[in-house]
């Protein structure tokens, strides 16, 4: 791939000397959905943790727009371009902060717009997730999960990213939220050209959001393909393993809620 966005070179991760992740290789392109799956314990979260400057490597790099990330310790703007969402909406927003507060502290801090347009832009944000604007006054207390995990994506937005890095983002949710937030990633890919990289353990998440998927398996990156040669012509016998499981599986756009 040539000018890939996210640009993962032979990642090592270690947990005080147990290896998690092993050489760990893969490239996004800007505006790609990537999917990550993988039995638990296959080092999904680790790479993601990695990709966030949150986790040593061993060994490797992660380049973003050609440009090398320090493994840890990056400056704001660095941090900035890599956001992160959550599996859990209730645990990763502070309950006692509005919506409106979360928001404005954003911009406010990381000097996003002017003082000024601060409310503008936080309706903004809520309008890019699909909330009304009256949410801004309200709790995380007050609004379902998946009402919730809209918020908490409008909070990786606020600071402008070039990556959001989702970690289960659907899985704690009901069926009709999570067809309605793999909707919202495929809007927000369209409107902003967010690069995406999707860990899920969910085949029907890939099947629907993801363009390529590559498969995690004890710490190894064992195959990465589109997402329909993946689904018609899976190559690694661990895919095959794990597509027999889902038998009805087909690449579809047809409704992702009684797909999931
Ligand atoms: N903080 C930690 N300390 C020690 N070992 C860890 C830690 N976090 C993860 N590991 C180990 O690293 C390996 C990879 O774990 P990781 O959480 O990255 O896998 P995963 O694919 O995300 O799993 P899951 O789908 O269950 O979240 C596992 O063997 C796990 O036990």
């Amino acid at each position: 791939m040539t000018n890939p966005m996210l640009d993962i070179r032979g990642l090592t991760l270690a947990y005080g000397g147990a290896i998690a992740v092993r050489g760990a290789t893969l490239s996004v392109a800007s505006g790609e959905i990537h999917g990550i799956v993988g039995e638990s314990g296959s080092g999904k979260t680790s790479l993601a943790k990695a990709v966030l400057g949150q986790l040593l490597p061993v060994a490797g790099q992660v380049r973003l727009a050609g440009v090398l990330l320090p493994p840890t310790h990056r400056s704001v703007k660095q941090r900035r371009a890599v956001q992160m969402v959550y599996q859990d909406p209730y645990s990763s927003l502070n309950p006692r902060m509005t919506v409106g507060q979360v928001l404005s502290e954003l911009l406010r801090v990381h000097d996003i717009v002017g003082k000024r347009q601060i409310t503008a832009r936080s309706r903004e944000l809520l309008d890019l997730v699909q909330l009304p604007a009256g949410a801004l006054g309200g709790y995380p207390g007050q609004f379902s999960g998946g009402q919730r995990q809209r918020i908490a994506i409008a909070r990786a937005l606020a600071v402008q990213p070039t990556v959001l890095v989702a970690d289960e983002p659907t899985s704690a949710l009901d069926a009709s939220s999570q067809a309605s937030i793999l909707a919202l990633f495929e809007n927000l890919r369209k409107d902003l050209g967010l690069t995406v990289l999707l860990i899920t353990h969910n085949l029907a998440v890939v099947n629907y959001l993801c363009d390529r998927v590559s498969v995690m398996k004890s710490g190894q990156i064992v195959e990465t393909a589109d997402v329909g040669t993946f689904f018609t012509d899976p190559q690694h016998p661990y895919s095959k393993q794990m597509l027999l499981a889902v038998p009805r599986m087909r690449r579809t756009t047809a409704s992702a809620e009684t797909e999931i």
